[in-house]
This record gives C-alpha cells, sequence and structure tokens, in this order.
C-alpha cells in the first residue's frame, strides 16, 4: 500500500464559492434526467437488447421521468435501431424528450443525427474530456486544441440540427470535468454556449459530470457555484450535474450541488453506471420525498421496479440498497425492533400525520413494501419487542409483558442453536410449541360447574396417563379447576397473573387467555390458551401453565 503514489486530482476553485454552505435544505426536486440506458447500458457485461431497453424505457416513463437519455446512437446496431423504434413507433410520450449521447467527432455526430431525424423532443448531448490527464496521455493536444474539439463539435451540431427533420435541444459536458481546472473547463463551456446561442426560451443545458469522483463533495459544489456564477447567458443555461460515485459520494455530489445551483440531475436506478456507478436516482429522490418534498418521481412500486431492473440488466439490487434492498427496512436487532414496534403502534393512535417512526426513514408502504414480511424480522439478536410484535401482527396475540420477555429468550436460544433467521411460522410455532394448549402431563377431559355457595366443579382430569374425578369449589370458575388439579396432583401453586383478549372478530371469535402460576420453589410458569368459549380458553391458559412445570 504505497499512498506516496497518489496525490489529489482534482482543482478546487478559489474562495468565495461557498454560499451554498449555509443552506441546509432542498426546496424542490431537480430537472431529473435518467441516464440508465445510456451510461446504465453501457456498463453492464451484457449491454441491453432492444427489447430490454424498450421494457426499460416504458419503465422509466411509467416512474415519471421526463428527459430521458435513450443511448449513444453511433455506439451499435442495437443502440440506433433502438432510438428509431422509439421514434418510428411514435413510443415517446409527449411530456418525455429523449437525449442522444455523441462524442464530439463529424462521423458519430452525423450518425446520431440520423438516429434521431424526426424527433418530437430529442436533446444531441455532445462531449469531449477536458481534463488534464486526458489532455496530456489522451489526446496530446494542448488547451486551446482541445477547446476547438468542443467549438468544432458545437457547430457541427447547430449546423446539422437545422438540415436534420425534428425539434432538437442541446447538451454540452466537459467530460472528465472533475480533473479539468475550473477556469478553463469555464472557458470551453462558455465558448460552446456561445456558439449555440440558447435563449431563456430555448435553453441548453451545461451538464458538469464527476465522470471520476476525485474530491470531497464540497469542492465539487464549490465548483458548481463558481460555474453558477461565471456561466455566459445563465438565464438560458441549464446547470446539470452528473455525479459518478468513485468515492462513494455521489449523492452528496448530487445534493451539495443543487444546494449550490446545479438544476438537473443525471441518474441511474440503483446507481448503476460506470466503475462504482453512477448517483442513484432512488436515493436522491426518496431523500427528498423523505424530507416532505415531492420528489416528481413515482417509487410507489418498488418491487416491481427492483424486479424490471434485474431481470433486464441482469445486475442485483444489493440487500442494503437505499430504500429499495431486501433489507433497508429489517430491523433484526432487539432494541431497534422494540422501538419500530413501539412507534408503529404510536403511530396507528396518533393525530400526527407525520412519519417519525424510529429506525425507519420512511413508511413502507409508500413503496410498496409490507411491515409483516419487511420490517421485523427474528434471529438470535433480537428482542421480546420484536418478537411480540410479530405474534400481534399476524396472528392476534397480544402477550403480557412478561410472558413476552419468556417467550423472547425462547425464540432467540432457538434462532441461536439452530444458526438460522426464525420465519414468523417458526417463531409462532415456538410459541405454541411452548406455551399454547398444552395437554401433558394434565389434560382435563370433562368438566361441569355448578353455582351453590360459590362455584362447585366436577372435573375429570387426566394426570400421567391415568383418568381422576374430583369435585372442588372456588370463588370462580378458575379458581375451582384450580383447586380440582391441585387436589389430584398434590401440588401446590398460586395464580399470579390472568390475562384475556378476543382473538378474532365476528360472533364466532376465539378468545385468547394468558396465565402464569408462582410455585412454593419461588419459580414462575406461564401458559397460553385458546377456545370459542372465553371460561375454557382460560382453564386451557391454567393447564398450560400447570403443564410447563413438568
Ligand atoms: C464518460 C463517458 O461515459 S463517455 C461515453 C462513453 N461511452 C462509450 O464510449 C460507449 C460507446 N462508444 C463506442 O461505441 C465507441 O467508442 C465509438 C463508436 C463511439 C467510437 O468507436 P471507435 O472510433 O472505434 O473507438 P474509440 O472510442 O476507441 O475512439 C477513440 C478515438 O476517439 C477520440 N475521442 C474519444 N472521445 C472523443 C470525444 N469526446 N471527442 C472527440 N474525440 C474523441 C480518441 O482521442 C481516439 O482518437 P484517435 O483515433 O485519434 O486515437
Ligand atoms: C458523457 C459524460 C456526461 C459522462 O457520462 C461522464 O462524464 O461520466
Amino acid at each position: 500500500m504505497n499512498y506516496q503514489k497518489y496525490a489529489p486530482g482534482y482543482y478546487p476553485v478559489p474562495q468565495g464559492y461557498s454560499s451554498w454552505a449555509t443552506k441546509d435544505h432542498i426546496e424542490k426536486a431537480p430537472q431529473w434526467c435518467s441516464v440508465d440506458l445510456r451510461d446504465g447500458n453501457q456498463a453492464l457485461v451484457v449491454p441491453m437488447s432492444l427489447d430490454e431497453k424498450l421494457e426499460f424505457f416504458k419503465l422509466l416513463v411509467k416512474i415519471g421521468f421526463k428527459q430521458i437519455e435513450v443511448g449513444f446512437p453511433a455506439a451499435s446496431d442495437t443502440e440506433y435501431e433502438f432510438v428509431r423504434t422509439l421514434i418510428d413507433n411514435n413510443m415517446i410520450p409527449d411530456d418525455v424528450t429523449i437525449q442522444v449521447l455523441t462524442q464530439c467527432r463529424d462521423h458519430i455526430i452525423r450518425k446520431t443525427f440520423e438516429a434521431i431525424e424526426g424527433a418530437p423532443s430529442a436533446v444531441v448531448h455532445f462531449y469531449n474530456s477536458t481534463s488534464v490527464a486526458q489532455r496530456q496521455q489522451v489526446f496530446r493536444k494542448s488547451p486551446e486544441e482541445i477547446c476547438k474539439i468542443a467549438t468544432d463539435g458545437a457547430e457541427l451540431v447547430k449546423k446539422l440540427s437545422q438540415e436534420f427533420d425534428g425539434n432538437f435541444r442541446f447538451e454540452y459536458s466537459p467530460e472528465s470535468f472533475t480533473g479539468t481546472e475550473p477556469e478553463y473547463a469555464l472557458h470551453v463551456c462558455n465558448a460552446v454556449i456561445d456558439i449555440m446561442e440558447p435563449t431563456p426560451e430555448r435553453p441548453m443545458i451545461i451538464n458538469l459530470p464527476s465522470t471520476v469522483q476525485m474530491s470531497m463533495p464540497h469542492v465539487y459544489a464549490n465548483q458548481i457555484e463558481f460555474f453558477h456564477n461565471h456561466l455566459h447567458k445563465r438565464d438560458s443555461v441549464c446547470i446539470s450535474v452528473h455525479p459518478h460515485n468513485d468515492r462513494g459520494t455521489g449523492v452528496a455530489d448530487a445534493e451539495l450541488a443543487m444546494l449550490a445551483g446545479a438544476q438537473q440531475v443525471e441518474c441511474c436506478l440503483f446507481g448503476n453506471g460506470e466503475r462504482t456507478g453512477n448517483v442513484d436516482s432512488i436515493t436522491l429522490a426518496m431523500n427528498l420525498y423523505s424530507h416532505g418534498v415531492d420528489p416528481k418521481l413515482n417509487f410507489s412500486n418498488m418491487p416491481e421496479i427492483c424486479e424490471v431492473y434485474e431481470r433486464v440488466t441482469r445486475m442485483r439490487v444489493h440487500e442494503r440498497s437505499p430504500y429499495a434492498g431486501a433489507l433497508v427496512f429489517a430491523a433484526f436487532s432487539g432494541s431497534h425492533q422494540d422501538a419500530i414496534a413501539k412507534g408503529m403502534d404510536w403511530h396507528k393512535h396518533s393525530d400526527d400525520s407525520r412519519w417519525t417512526c424510529p429506525y425507519i426513514p420512511v413508511d413502507p408502504v409508500d413503496i410498496g413494501r409490507t411491515y409483516d414480511a419487511d420490517v421485523i424480522r427474528i434471529n438470535s439478536q433480537s428482542g421480546k419487542g420484536g418478537i411480540g410484535f410479530v405474534l400481534a401482527q399476524n396472528y392476534g396475540f397480544d402477550l403480557p409483558a412478561k410472558m413476552r420477555e419468556e417467550l423472547g429468550y425462547t425464540v432467540k436460544s432457538v434462532s441461536d442453536r439452530n444458526h438460522k433467521e426464525l420465519s414468523t411460522p417458526e417463531v409462532y410455532e415456538v410459541f405454541c410449541n411452548t406455551y399454547l394448549n398444552k395437554q401433558d402431563p394434565l389434560h382435563i377431559t370433562e368438566i361441569h360447574f355448578t353455582r351453590v355457595d360459590g362455584l362447585a366443579a366436577n372435573v375429570d382430569i387426566e394426570y400421567n396417563g391415568k383418568i381422576h374425578g374430583c369435585n372442588s369449589v372456588g370463588n370462580g370458575r378458575l379458581d375451582a379447576v384450580t383447586n380440582a388439579i391441585k387436589s389430584v396432583t398434590g401440588t401446590d401453586f398460586a395464580l399470579d397473573y390472568y390475562s384475556e383478549h378476543s382473538l378474532d372478530s365476528g360472533s364466532t371469535s376465539r378468545a385468547a387467555s394468558y396465565i402464569s402460576i408462582n410455585w412454593p420453589d419461588g419459580t414462575t410458569t406461564w401458559g397460553a390458551g385458546t377456545d370459542t368459549d372465553i371460561i375454557q380458553s382460560g382453564i386451557n391458559a391454567l393447564v398450560s401453565a400447570f403443564n410447563n412445570k413438568f
């Protein structure tokens, strides 16, 4: 690890371009430009087929993208045919503009115009590299010669836009901007703007890509503010950013750039794109959403978006991909589960409609996820709160706090022993096996109550395989049965806790009862019972608690 081999390769702007840093939130969504079908596609092991691109295009339209870079038409027949298919078959909605990318090379620009001829609304995006490294190593040209590649390209784009039929607007990128001296990049961009002569009615886009991310995000934001202040015809230019993610801060680059004056963001779903990817459109949009800002993109069906994306790109949505990954709402750990379960309950009963649930930045339901499958998941790190929540949500059992605690440890240890996550049915199975309607070694086979002075019970009890008939009395039914059990089994115990609630709604609803009993040796055992008859459910809980001693 020879760190001396490296030095920062970026060029900060002078002091005085960080007024953006006083802002603490983004007030509105940027103009979104999806580059999934171009930058995303060029980064795939196998680029998408025409049909796959069509399906992805439809998905992007459904999500709400109004500007979609559909490809690099000069790159391949598929790319070219895709653009022609969209145009020739009127597949572009009226409010959607397609965008195509071309290098500043004559034959590539010409081929690009052939591809977009007749487009109802298209952005021609032309670029050339301006960085110090590319000037020296790739092009071996002076700054002015490199600038001439851009201006020659701009002249040709402008000329062809008048020769070809279609409604065209323009975008220029000083590619490898982040490795370019800002003053020089500004000079090139202004030279292009002067040629393209945008107006406020027909603005052009200047895209300042972090082609390779080289600095901390605030350095990039300062660069954007510098351009915001010094670009020619600012009222006729839309500043776009196109952050990559080499340093892992693509989202921060985009967000700070928006504070600094960027109006458009070029991005890809799930941060797909060259190397570590482009900035993730889902994270950016959902970050706005979670602050109460309309993102102007609709991610209400995230599972469908993940499915289409994975199928057509052959990429995988990472489990921790913000807002979209399979595990991003999942809480395995006890204290998180406890807070989430309490937070959810608080929200259910609160008048405050704003989402403030601990640990979960947005309501999973808003993006098509479910609480049951996605939020509280059980393993050996889980706690009583989460385990109780799972039982309550899925099976309606609202366990008393102490019983939940005991069940919590039992469930955790099953998960720990087997070294696996427990599914909801498996948690339920542990609960049933441990507490519910247990009939061994003691089982009540027959019971009749009569009200005399207090309550008398005539009970048949099967205990250790033998049936015992018994008459007992008590101050209530449960007390009478307790006394019968004590006399048949010769044990002594005291009823400590009893509660019940109805389990299902409707006339045939079942009751669930919970009982704990204290034993002379200082121990406590718990049992649960269910039955359509509330008394029987209590007796079942009592018998279960008794049986749990043995
Ligand atoms: C950061 C980005 O994402 S930029 C977009 C990158 N995307 C792609 O490249 C995908 C599509 N590209 C392709 O299919 C091909 O590269 C094509 C069709 C564009 C060009 O193909 P080719 O001409 O066969 O090859 P190649 O890309 O290697 O061309 C290199 C030449 O173009 C020049 N060049 C590269 N970029 C540019 C540019 N923006 N403007 C002008 N010239 C350029 C190089 O200096 C080199 O010149 P040389 O022939 O004098 O050495
Ligand atoms: C062509 C440009 C915008 C690009 O993709 C990049 O610089 O990353």
